[in-house]
């Protein structure tokens, strides 16, 4: 994989380089409630400026539905992205349109453009080859030169991630670079005992990494919305939570497996139900129960692991040599839902263990919550990508980036 670096020896001044981020930051309205994501990416960025390159970088945010949607504009990620780099960063309010060509043609040398939310063009996110390699080459169009950074995407075979670099000469950025430099260690030389713990709302995403995981883990805890599945699968009721109901047999096999291998899969023993989802906007207080993981009324949805589950999963990190995290305990984002993942993160800060956080919004709880990053081994912006990457997948944003 050639490295940004050597991308820079040979000379990038005057040209377009095409800088695939992954910006994908959570918001609050327009505000950007957690920028490590934008942090991550401006070694990069800086590098390639500093050396006199008309940088373009691109990015997704959250899941549109492959039409533009002013809910997830790059707009604000924009902004602050020349806050951070002290300097005036062009927006364009389109993709690959007119406001996209224009900003591009409109850049001095040294200068940084953002343009709009790749998701708002159908093609980027299609299953149909064709259409992603339209989409590509209209992106194509925009750059000389293409520099693969967006870590937490790379496990997307997304036109901007896979198909672009293949049209244009290309190199890894630099977050990349440490991405894959730190993770790699979780992989080839794992000191034991090595805990997974995994929460989130992406479910379907991520119960599908357990089937690995379970050949590499020494112990996995169980939380956020992934946990629901398992008890339903368990037998008991879990009301109205987050539930993948087709993946109950799936999941029933994962526990009959880790039983048979000794690996411990531990679930919540209690949990925080509510019968409603908690609003985020004005955080007013939330009206729930604490109850046993096989007591949760059928009104009510799991919100939060319980007191119990908080000290079990502590205990269960506390002689561990490696953890690696990804997905938050619980709803976080409310004081009221924000107990399991903070008594994780302390279990991890706690720890002697090398420790590596992975994902968008457990980085960004752990650092909301007012915990030092410093304190972690390693935070990676990448969730699913990270996820993958450990379970030895070839990701297509990496793939594409070898020469
Ligand atoms: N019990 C639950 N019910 C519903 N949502 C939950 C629950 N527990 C956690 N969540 C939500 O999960 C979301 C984060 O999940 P997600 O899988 O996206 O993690 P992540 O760290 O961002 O990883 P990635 O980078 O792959 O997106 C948070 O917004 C949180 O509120
Ligand atoms: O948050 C993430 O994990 C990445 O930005 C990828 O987003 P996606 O899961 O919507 O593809």
């Amino acid at each position: 994989m050639k490295t940004i670096d050597e991308l820079l020896a040979g000379g990038v001044t005057g040209k377009r380089v095409f800088v695939r981020a992954d910006l994908n930051v959570p918001l609050d309205g327009a505000t950007i409630t957690d920028d490590g994501r934008i942090r991550a990416v401006l070694p990069t960025v800086k590098a390639l400026a500093d050396a006199g390159a008309r940088v373009v970088v691109a990015s997704h945010l959250g899941r549109p539905k492959g039409a533009p949607d002013p809910a997830f504009s790059l707009a604000p990620a924009a902004a602050r992205l020349g806050e951070l780099l002290g300097t005036d960063v062009a927006f364009a309010t389109d993709t690959v349109g007119e406001s996209a060509r224009t900003t591009v043609d409109g850049l001095a040398d040294g200068q940084v453009a953002v343009i709009e939310n790749l998701r708002f063009n159908a093609g980027e996110t299609s299953k149909d080859d064709a259409e992603r390699g339209a989409f590509a080459e209209q992106l194509a169009a925009l750059a000389d030169l293409y520099v693969g950074d967006g870590f937490g995407a790379v496990h997307r075979k997304h036109a901007s991630v896979y198909d672009l670099p293949a049209r244009l000469p290309h190199a890894a950025g630099h977050l990349i670079g440490t991405e894959v430099g730190v993770l790699k260690k979780l992989t080839e030389d794992v000191k034991r005992p090595y805990v997974v713990v995994l929460g989130g709302a992406k479910v379907s995403d991520k119960l599908a990494v357990i089937d690995e995981l379970l050949g590499k883990a020494d112990r996995l805890l169980i939380g956020g919305g992934m946990a629901y599945t398992f008890l339903k699968a368990k037998g008991y009721e879990v009301g109205i939570s987050l539930l993948q109901e087709d993946q109950i047999p799936v999941v029933t096999e994962y526990m009959e497996r880790a039983e048979k291998s000794g690996v411990e899969l531990v679930l919540p023993v209690d949990i925080l139900a509510s019968s409603e989802f908690p609003d985020l906007k004005t955080k007013a207080p939330a009206e729930f129960v604490t109850v046993d993981a096989d007591k949760i009324p059928s009104d009510k949805e799991g919100l939060d692991i319980g007191p119990r589950t908080r000290e079990l999963y502590a205990s269960k990190v506390a002689d561990a040599e490696t953890v690696f995290w990804n997905g938050p305990l619980g709803v976080f984002e409310h004081p009221d839902y924000a107990g399991g993942t903070r008594a994780i993160a302390q279990a991890l800060v706690d720890s002697e263990a090398f420790t590596v956080v992975g994902g968008g919004d457990s980085a960004a709880a752990v650092r909301t919550l007012g915990f030092d990053e410093n304190a972690f081994g390693h935070i990676s912006t990448g969730g699913g990508a990270s996820l993958e990457y450990l379970e030895g997948k070839t990701l297509p944003g990496l793939a594409a980036l070898e020469d």
